[in-house]
């Protein structure tokens, strides 16, 4: 049975925070999403432009339509905007029984307050007693609990205030804004803190308050304790944050889809590179094709997710030469390759979309074939490379790919080095995918 989770949140129109978040956050932990808007703003990644408030009776019909029909196996609120939407989600949501996350929202990322000042008493008196959990930023713990916030034991302080006096079950205090070198949040439930750390990551944090909230009632919805569920949205809000997309010209908005995406393309990158080395181990005179460095054959993950080289897959310990035949020394793993990796990697900063490649033996005839195919070839000599790129571990394969690829304008199906000493020449085939790039080579050697 799908479980569901309502949200009780205000409309960005930027498709980053509220309603929007919390609904992928949901899809992305596979519960079934019902909404209570309780104000729509035009808002994208730079600001907050205009608010329009829904009635609250509106508010209140919202949420007794879904929970009356549908049923609601956990619920959060975000952006409740004034005092009168607050009397009426809190007189709504006592009449039932699904555990709720308070995330108090007050002000956007952007500056924007998003509560009206003449409602925070209302938000203390009446929605932060039903909470099983309150979520506060270090900006919102100090209103609430009205204690200065300078340091992780402040913010188990702030959260132990938010239970003890204010009348929470639960209260994390979350660290995004405390300036630390780690992303620490504390948690204060059944009289115990529990400390949730994650790397601080460089990316895109409009809407993390919302989908982190939305990821513990998620979890809540699934039937997961409180702890497991916060454990696993922090988990989930590092990974959204670290692969968020560079879109508009503010903060960019979490990436909700990398927790489900990541996985989904993992496989399909499996799966599409076995198959490929599978047919590339029966082709009859590929032995003639390997170098004695033995040939790789890799495929990354989409452009998005394809950060460093344990994002690109590869055949483990390479393809080598035995006797007249040739072998894949370890199975398809992920962080398998090193050197063509680094090239694919490379390419696809020019090119996205080309995320396969493939090394073979370096004759001139092949060169010249290839060419008198149509495939547009470029190639990079190792003596040109400057002495400061040549000094450092691992410049050469990058440096290589880039002044191929601008020498030719263009994007090339093939490259070639001619190598130098103690290097063998080789030739690189670049493919979308592992079929394409499988279907390049055996136009080479066929
Ligand atoms: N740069 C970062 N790297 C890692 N984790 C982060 C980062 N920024 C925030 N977090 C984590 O994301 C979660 C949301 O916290 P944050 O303090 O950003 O919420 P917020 O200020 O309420 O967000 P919003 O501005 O969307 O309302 C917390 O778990 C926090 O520790
Ligand atoms: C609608 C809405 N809710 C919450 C936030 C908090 O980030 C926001 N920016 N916009």
């Amino acid at each position: 049975m799908i479980r569901k989770a309502l949200t009780i949140a205000g409309s960005d129109s930027g498709g980053g925070a509220g309603i929007e978040a919390d609904l992928k956050t949901f899809s992305a932990f596979g519960v079934h999403g019902l909404v209570a808007i309780t104000s729509v703003t035009a808002q994208n990644t730079q600001e907050v432009r205009a608010i329009y408030d829904v009635t609250p009776e509106v508010v209140a019909k919202q949420i007794e339509a879904v929970v009356e029909d549908i049923g609601v196996d956990a619920a959060k609120t975000g952006m409740l905007s004034n005092a009168e939407i607050i009397k009426a989600v809190a007189k709504t949501v006592k009449k039932y029984d699904f555990p709720l996350v308070v995330d108090p929202v007050m002000i956007a990322k952007s500056g924007a307050p998003l509560l009206r000042e003449d409602a925070m008493d209302a938000l203390i008196e009446k929605i932060i007693p039903l909470a099983k959990v309150v979520t506060p930023n270090r900006p919102e713990a100090e209103k609430l609990s009205g204690i200065k916030i300078e340091s992780l034991e402040d913010a188990k302080k702030a959260a132990k205030i938010i239970v003890e006096e204010l009348g929470a079950e639960g209260a994390i205090v979350k660290g995004g804004h405390l300036g630390l070198s780690e992303a620490v949040d504390v948690l204060y439930f059944n009289g115990e803190f529990k400390e949730y750390r994650a790397p601080f990551v460089q990316g895109c944090t409009h809407g993390t308050g919302c989908s982190f909230s939305a990821a513990i009632t998620a979890n809540l919805a699934k039937g997961k304790k409180l702890e497991e569920a916060v454990r696993i949205a922090k988990k989930f809000i590092t990974m959204g944050i670290y692969y968020g997309a560079k879109i508009g010209h503010g903060h960019c908005p979490v990436n909700q889809n990398a927790w489900i995406e990541i996985p989904a393309e993992k496989w399909r990158v499996y799966e599409s590179l076995s198959k490929a080395v599978k047919e590339l181990l029966t082709l009859e005179n590929l032995p003639k094709y390997v170098p004695e460095v033995g040939m790789n054959f890799v495929y990354a993950l989409p452009k998005l997710y394809a950060k460093d080289k344990d994002d690109v897959a590869g055949v483990k310990g390479r393809i080598v030469k035995f006797g007249n035949t040739v072998k894949p020394v370890g199975g398809i793993e992920f962080g398998a390759s090193d050197h063509l990796a680094r090239a694919i990697l490379t390419f696809m900063e020019f090119f996205p979309e080309v995320r396969s490649a493939l090394n073979l033996k370096y004759s001139e005839e092949l060169i010249k074939k290839a060419s008198s195919l149509g495939l547009k070839v470029s190639f990079y000599d190792r003596r040109e490379e400057p002495e400061e790129i040549k000094a450092k571990e691992g410049g050469t394969i990058p440096w290589g790919i880039k002044t191929a690829i601008e020498r030719l304008n263009d994007r090339p199906d093939v490259i070639y080095h001619l190598g130098d000493r103690g290097k063998e020449p080789m030739i690189l085939i670049f493919g979308e995918s592992p079929e394409v790039t499988l279907k390049k080579l055996k136009m080479l050697i066929g």
